[in-house]
């Protein structure tokens, strides 16, 4: 699928669905733990990252910062503003809900995601950034 191809903004629902899907492509064969991610760009766009290891464990990247790092190669990563990202579902297969960690946290604050999308209770749950990283350090404090 090619995840550019959105014509409606997806719900929370269909966001987590994409995050999902993109949990099949983990490349998790030392923690055994995949996780997709699926960013919501502020052009509409839905962007999907999985966690990709490394047996030099230190590597691994995050399915949200792999996620983050297609967006910025291929969409608007909010170039004049850093306000590339809307908000970001994720899914962890072996464990929900699945928060972000906290590098991860960092690099979505970097391009303006507001929100979090995780599964709770076999539903969607939004959680503000405020939230999520209170006090965070981001561009606006350079
Ligand atoms: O929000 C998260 C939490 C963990 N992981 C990955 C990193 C590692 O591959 C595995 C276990 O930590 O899960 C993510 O991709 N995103």
């Amino acid at each position: 699928m090619s995840d550019g191809a959105q014509t409606q903004t997806p719900s929370d629902t269909e966001l987590l669905e994409l995050a999902r899907e993109a949990a099949a492509h983990a490349y998790a064969p030392y923690s055994s733990f995949p996780v997709g991610a699926a960013l919501l760009t502020i052009d509409g766009q839905v962007v999907k990252g999985c966690n990709v290891e490394n047996a030099s464990f230190g590597l691994t990247v995050c399915a949200e910062r792999n996620a983050a790092g297609r967006m910025c190669a291929e969409h608007d990563p909010g170039n004049t503003d850093g306000r590339g990202i809307v908000g970001v579902a994720v899914v962890g297969l072996k464990a929900s809900p699945c928060f972000p960690c906290g590098a991860c946290r960092q690099v979505l604050h970097e391009f303006g995601c507001q929100y979090v999308v995780v599964e709770e209770d076999g539903g969607p749950k939004r959680y503000g950034f405020d939230q999520i990283l209170p006090h965070g350090f981001g561009p606006d404090d350079l």
